[in-house]
C-alpha cells in the first residue's frame, strides 16, 4: 500500500516488513523502543539498559544489567591484527570509512559462525566500536597507541575517556548517555533497511553492520550532523545565520539537520538534545553556536515549516563536549549498532529474502550489434 500523501518514490509510505522493535511518528511525532517512550528512556535509562532491551527484548533487572555491563567492559580490547589495520588507515580517511573497515576486519577475526553466536557478536561490537574509532584517531592524530581497556562505567564515558585521555565530567557522560539512547533505533530507516536486506540473504552479522555503516555515512542520513556543524560554524552570530539561511533557501539549497522522511511536525529527539545543548552551552560559556542554532530552527520553521531532526542540535552538543566534527557520525554508529543488530535478529527469525521488483524503463528488445558495426 502506498501512502498517497507521502508519495511512493524512495519506497516512501510503503510497508516493507514487520517489526516489534520500534514505532516512528505514529501520532505525528512519537518514538518508542519496544513500547517504551523515547522521552522516558532518555530521562531515566542508561544506554546499556536500552542496548540490552533491543538485543534481549526486555529491560534488564539490576543483576542482569550489572552482568551485562561487566561483560561489555571486558570486551573493549582490540586484537593486534585489528590495531595493525587501523594504524595503516591514513589520517585523512573519513572516520566512517574507518568504522566500516574496523567492523569488517572484526568479522574476519571473530567470525559469527552460526546465528546462535549473534548476541556475543553484538555485545562485542557495542563494547569495541568506541575503541576502534578512538584507537585510529589517537594514533593518526596524536601519534599515540592508546590502551582501550578502560574502567569507565558506560559506553559513552569510555568513548570520551579514550578520546580526551581523561575521564569525562558527570555532565558530559550524562549527555553522551542520552545521545546514545536517542540514536539507538529508528525502525526501517535507510541504514537499518540495508542491514535487513543483507540479513535476508542469511549473511553474517558483521556484513550486515558493515553495509549499514556505509549507508549511514551519507549526508542525507547520519552524516547530516557533521554537515550541520560545518554550516553553523560558518555563522558569526544569529543575524548572520539568518542572512545566510535565507540566501540558501532562495538558492534551494538543502539545509542539513532539517526535515524528515517520516515525521511531519517534529522529531521527538530534537527537543531532548536541544535542552542538553543549551545546558552544555551554559557550562562552556558559549554565546554564539547555541543562539545561532536556535535562530536557524526559527527561520526554517517560519519560512518552510521544516523542523530540526535529531542531528541538528547534536552538532552543537557534541562540539561543546570537545568532540571533533568528523567523529560525530561514528558516535551514531556506536549507538545504532544496537538497533541494526536487533533488526538483523528479527529478520532472521522470520525470513524471506528481500527482493522487490522494478518497473522497466529501458529500450525495447533489440538485437546485438557486432562491435565492428557500432
Ligand atoms: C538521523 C537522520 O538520518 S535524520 C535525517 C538527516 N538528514 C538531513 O538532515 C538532510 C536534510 N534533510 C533532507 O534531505 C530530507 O528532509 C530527508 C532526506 C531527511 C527526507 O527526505 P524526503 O522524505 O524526500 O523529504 P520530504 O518529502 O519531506 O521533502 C519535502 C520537501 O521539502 C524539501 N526539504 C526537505 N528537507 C529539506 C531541507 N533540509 N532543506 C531544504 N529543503 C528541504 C524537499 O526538497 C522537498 O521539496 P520539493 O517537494 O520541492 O522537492
Ligand atoms: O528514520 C529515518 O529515516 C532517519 C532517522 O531519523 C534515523 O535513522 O534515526
Amino acid at each position: 500500500m502506498v501512502d498517497k500523501a507521502l508519495g511512493g518514490a524512495g519506497l516512501r509510505g510503503q510497508v516493507a516488513g514487520q517489526t516489534a522493535l520500534c514505532t516512528v511518528g505514529q501520532t505525528g511525532s512519537g518514538l518508542t523502543y519496544c513500547g517504551y517512550d523515547i522521552a522516558e528512556l532518555a530521562e531515566k535509562a542508561q544506554f546499556e539498559e536500552v542496548s540490552f532491551l533491543l538485543s534481549r527484548g526486555e529491560l534488564p533487572t539490576a543483576a542482569e544489567l550489572a552482568e551485562y555491563k561487566a561483560k561489555l567492559k571486558s570486551l573493549r580490547g582490540l586484537p593486534a591484527a585489528l590495531k595493525t589495520v587501523l594504524e595503516n588507515i591514513p589520517k585523512d580517511a573519513h572516520p566512517m570509512d574507518v568504522m566500516r573497515t574496523g567492523c569488517s576486519m572484526l568479522g574476519n577475526l571473530e567470525m559469527e559462525h552460526d546465528f546462535s553466536q549473534a548476541n556475543d557478536a553484538i555485545d562485542r561490537m557495542v563494547a569495541v566500536f568506541p575503541s576502534i574509532i578512538c584507537y585510529w584517531y589517537r594514533f593518526t592524530h596524536d601519534g599515540v597507541r592508546i590502551e582501550t581497556q578502560t574502567d569507565d562505567d558506560s559506553v559513552g564515558a569510555h568513548f570520551l575517556t579514550l578520546l580526551h585521555d581523561k575521564a569525562p565530567s558527570e555532565l558530559f557522560a550524562q549527555v553522551m548517555n542520552v545521545s546514545l539512547i536517542l540514536y539507538a533505533e529508528h525502525e526501517f530507516n535507510a541504514s537499518t533497511f540495508t542491514g535487513r536486506v543483507c540479513a535476508s540473504t542469511l549473511s553474517d552479522i558483521h556484513s550486515c553492520v558493515t553495509g549499514a555503516i556505509g549507508t549511514l555515512r551519507g549526508p542525507l542520513h547520519g552524516g547530516a550532523n557533521e554537515a550541520a556543524m560545518d554550516m553553523i560554524e560558518g555563522f558569526k552570530d544569529a543575524d548572520h545565520a539568518e542572512q545566510e539561511i535565507m540566501g540558501m533557501l532562495e538558492r534551494k539549497d538543502k539545509i542539513m539537520g532539517f526535515g524528515h522522511a517520516i515525521y511531519r511536525e517534529s522529531d521527538p529527539r530534537n527537543v531532548i538534545i536541544k535542552k542538553w545543548s543549551e545546558k552544555l552551552a551554559a557550562e562552556v560559556g558559549d554565546d554564539v553556536l547555541y543562539p545561532v542554532s536556535v535562530r536557524c530552527e526559527e527561520i526554517m520553521w517560519r519560512e518552510k515549516k521544516l523542523f530540526c531532526n535529531a542531528d541538528f542540535f547534536h552538532a552543537s552538543a557534541y562540539h561543546f563536549m570537545g568532540i571533533p566534527t568528523k567523529l560525530f557520525t561514528p558516535i551514531f554508529v556506536m549507538s545504532r549498532v544496537t538497533g541494526w543488530t536487533a533488526h538483523v535478529k528479527e529478520q532472521r527469525a522470520n525470513n524471506r529474502i528481500i527482493r522487490p521488483s522494478a518497473d522497466y524503463t529501458g529500450p525495447e528488445a533489440r538485437s546485438y550489434t557486432p562491435i565492428e558495426s557500432r
